[in-house]
C-alpha cells in the first residue's frame, strides 16, 4: 500500500503511514459502498478498515503521551465528527484498561473554508463552549484533514489566545502539497497524495461524508456536485 515511516527505532508516529504518489489504490468492485455515488469515484485510497485499525494506534499513542491528565477533546466539524467519534472510543478503551485513565470532555468547533474542491480566504469558527473555557486546560483538537494548513494554523491561532496548558493536534490526514511550510500535527494517520478525497465524513460540498472509506472523487463526481 505505501511506504511506512522511519526506521524500526524510530520513534512511533514520526511519520505515520505514507501513501506515495503513485500508488494505484484498491479498485471500487473489491468493495462496498452506496450506490448513489456509483460512476462518481476514481477509487479507494484507504478501505475503512485500515481507517480503524490506524486510528487504534493512534490512541495507543496518545494514551502513552498524555494518559493520566484531563483534556478536552476539540472535535472540528463537520470533517472531523467521525475520526474524532472512533478515536475517543479507543482512548475509552485503553483508558478502561489501564492503569493510566484519562478523563475527557469533548467540544465542538466548527470551521469551514472549502468550495468545491478550493479552499477560501473565508474561514470562520462557528458554535461549541466559548473557547475561553480553555484556559489552563489540556487541549486536543481533532480534525480530519490537514491540506494546506490554513484551517489549523487560524484555530491554533485562535485558542492559543486562551492559554491553555498544552495544546496537541491529531489528524487523520496530511496532505502532501506544495507547500513549504505545510503544518504538521502532533498525530496524524495518514500522508497522502495532493489529491481531493472524500468519504469517512470527509466531503465535497456536502456530499460523500455517508461513505465509509476514503475515496478519490472523479471529474464526473466533481462535476455533479458542483455549486
Ligand atoms: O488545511 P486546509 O486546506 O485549510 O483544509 C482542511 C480543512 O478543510 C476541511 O474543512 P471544510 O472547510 O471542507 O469544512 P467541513 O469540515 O465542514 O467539511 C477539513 O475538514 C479541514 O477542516
Ligand atoms: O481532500 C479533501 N477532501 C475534503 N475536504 C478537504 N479539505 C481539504 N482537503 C480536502
Amino acid at each position: 500500500m505505501a511506504g511506512q515511516g522511519g526506521s524500526r527505532a524510530a520513534p512511533r508516529r514520526s511519520r505515520g503511514v505514507v501513501i506515495s504518489d503513485d500508488w494505484p489504490g484498491y479498485s471500487l468492485d473489491l468493495f462496498t459502498y452506496p450506490q448513489h455515488y456509483c460512476g462518481d469515484l476514481e477509487y479507494v485510497l484507504i478501505p475503512h478498515g485500515i481507517i480503524v485499525d490506524r486510528t487504534e494506534c493512534l490512541a495507543k499513542g496518545i494514551m502513552q503521551d498524555i494518559g493520566d491528565n484531563n483534556i478536552v477533546v476539540l472535535c472540528v466539524l463537520k470533517g472531523g465528527y467521525k475520526f474524532c467519534a472512533d478515536l475517543v472510543e479507543h482512548i475509552k478503551t485503553l483508558s478502561r484498561n489501564s492503569e493510566r485513565s484519562v478523563s475527557m470532555k469533548v467540544d465542538f468547533v466548527r470551521q469551514q473554508s472549502y468550495h468545491n474542491d478550493q479552499s477560501t480566504q473565508n474561514m470562520q469558527i462557528i458554535g461549541g463552549d466559548d473557547l475561553s473555557k480553555l484556559t489552563g486546560k489540556s487541549v486536543l483538537i481533532v480534525e480530519d484533514i490537514i491540506g494546506t494548513g490554513r484551517t489549523m494554523k487560524a484555530l491554533l491561532n485562535s485558542i492559543e489566545k486562551y492559554k491553555p496548558k498544552m495544546i496537541k493536534v491529531a489528524s487523520l490526514l496530511v496532505k502532501r502539497t506544495s507547500q513549504p511550510d505545510g503544518y504538521r500535527p502532533d498525530y496524524y494517520g495518514f500522508e497522502i497524495p495532493n489529491l481531493f478525497v472524500v468519504g469517512y465524513a470527509l466531503d465535497y460540498n456536502e456530499h460523500f461524508r455517508d461513505l465509509n472509506h476514503i475515496c478519490v472523487i472523479n471529474d464526473n463526481g466533481k462535476g455533479k456536485y458542483k455549486v
